[in-house]
């Protein structure tokens, strides 16, 4: 959305972003009170939109400008409750002066994104194993699931079955022994979580 910092009150012409983005940042300057009054009207229109498509997004709200402390305008407190009350991350930053800071609020954001259609899912997870690859013209791709719990190698012209993942519930510990140490009397064991698969 376009910046509060830019006195830009009332939210304009940002549908298209309303319906674009899966998260949402914004951003006050902690030196200027104004711009952190307009960002209600921000937080109000990102409200009313994830309500009318009841949808959650994630909003984070983030005071900038954090080395300007001397000519501080709005307090932390004040933040945190306007974050609270829309129901926001809430984070102060200085965009000039800490990269580390912001690369985090940006990774924190876009977490959120994964964990909310993590729980917005309306089917568990699937994963793809390959079984009868048959020729391997093109370089493989390794591709990771989404939610990290499998991977695989594709090829263009192998077979490719789909297979759903076990619930975690469903997951047993069993524990297996070598063919070579089953003989043997203190037998080197392995414990295996059973159902999950081991690429
Ligand atoms: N002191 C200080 N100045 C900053 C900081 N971040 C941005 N500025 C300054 O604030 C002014 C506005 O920055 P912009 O990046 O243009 O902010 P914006 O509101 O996103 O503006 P647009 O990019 O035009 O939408 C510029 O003069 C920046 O140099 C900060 O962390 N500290």
């Amino acid at each position: 959305l376009p910046s509060a910092d830019l006195y830009c009150d009332v939210p304009v012409n940002c549908e298209r972003y309303l319906n674009w983005a899966n998260a949402f940042m914004v951003v006050y300057s902690i030196d200027n009170k104004r711009s952190f009054e307009g960002c209600h009207q921000y937080l109000d229109t990102i409200s009313l939109h994830a309500k009318g498509i009841q949808h959650d997004y994630p909003i984070l709200l983030l005071g900038n400008k954090l080395d300007l402390e001397q000519y501080r305008q709005v307090t932390k407190a004040e933040g945190v409750s306007l974050a609270a009350k829309y129901g926001c991350l809430f984070y102060e930053v200085s965009a000039c002066l800490e990269f580390e800071a912001v690369q985090h609020v940006f990774h924190e954001a876009a977490r959120e994104v994964r964990r909310e259609m993590e729980r917005n899912l309306p089917v568990r997870p699937l994963f793809i194993t390959e079984e009868r690859p048959f020729l391997h013209l093109a370089a493989p791709t390794a591709v990771a699931s989404k939610h990290g719990l499998a991977s695989c190698t594709l090829n263009t012209l192998s077979t490719v079955n789909y297979k759903e993942i076990p619930s975690v519930a469903q997951a047993k510990l069993v524990t297996v022994k070598s063919s070579r140490a089953q003989s043997k009397r203190k037998a080197p064991t392995l414990t295996l979580l059973k159902g999950f698969k081991i690429f």
